[in-house]
């Protein structure tokens, strides 16, 4: 039984807006990269990683994070494309032999190996599931005016993070039925398995330390961060 992790990295990071794109900004001397493949790399229930990237981006990745930091475990560097879920198909299209696959956001450094343990455990048991936490703050849906619409329970809101894991037929199926359609407004892992899978999705427990990196405050939040969880990568 094989599960590969894909990394995503190709993102362009607009709202960080810096000359350095998010996924390679240091965190405590260290790519942000660093730490989710770092996970992925000392995880026992991780056999494959699979980094996804801009073209441009590819031998850097591959000198000064994969062999700079021993990741024996990535297979292969990709080019991604031009939105998540067309780096996400490219990550698909290159692990065939897989039997689970754990999709990450490589702007996501802080997830960990409980994580991964607890998401192993539901995927053997529902096909599919994805990490989040309970939403801290009460939710608005707002109209195309601006005002409040209404508001969901906030006991039935989570906020979804990654890893999102899925058993692979589940999900390539479901991309590649996808594909075929509009996926315009498509965000995550889980809404193609909600509009083109027909399975149900566990939500499983993540952390709220397992924040993505988007704009520029996030970098200090996670400094202080990984000063709090002191693991030593
Ligand atoms: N075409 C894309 C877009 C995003 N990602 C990856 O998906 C993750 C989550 O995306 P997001 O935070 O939105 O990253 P960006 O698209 O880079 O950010 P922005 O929307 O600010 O440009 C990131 O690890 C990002 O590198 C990717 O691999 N390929
Ligand atoms: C997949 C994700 O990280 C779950 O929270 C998120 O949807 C990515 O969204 P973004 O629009 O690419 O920031």
């Amino acid at each position: 039984m094989k599960s590969t992790a894909i990394v995503l990295a190709a993102g362009q990071g607009k709202r960080m807006n810096s000359k350095v794109q998010k996924q390679f900004l240091l965190i405590k001397g260290k790519p942000v990269l660093y730490y989710s493949l770092s996970c992925f790399q000392n995880s026992r229930e991780i056999e494959e990683i699979i980094v996804v990237t801009g073209k441009e981006s590819i031998n850097f990745c591959k000198q000064e994070i994969i062999e700079a930091y021993g990741f024996s475990k990535v297979k292969a560097v990709i080019p991604g494309g031009k939105e998540r879920y067309d780096s996400v198909y490219a990550g698909l299209c290159a692990c065939e032999d897989s039997d689970y696959v754990f999709i990450h956001d490589g702007a996501r450094p802080f997830l960990s190996n409980d994580m991964i343990r607890r998401g192993k455990e539901a995927v053997l048991d529902y096909g599919a599931c994805v990490i989040g936490m309970p939403s801290k703050d009460t939710i608005k849906i707002a109209d195309e005016n601006g005002m409040v619409e209404s508001t969901p329970s906030r006991n039935k809101v989570w906020n979804i993070q990654t890893p999102q894991i899925f058993s692979y037929t589940a999900i390539r199926e479901a991309h590649e039925k996808a594909r075929q359609q509009n996926m315009a407004d498509i965000t995550d892992d889980a809404m193609v398995i909600e509009r083109f899978g027909n399975m149900k999705i566990k939500l499983v427990e993540g952390s709220y330390e397992n924040i993505k990196i988007t704009t520029p405050e996030d970098i200090v939040v996670a400094e202080k961060i990984l000063e709090k969880i002191q693991k030593i990568y």
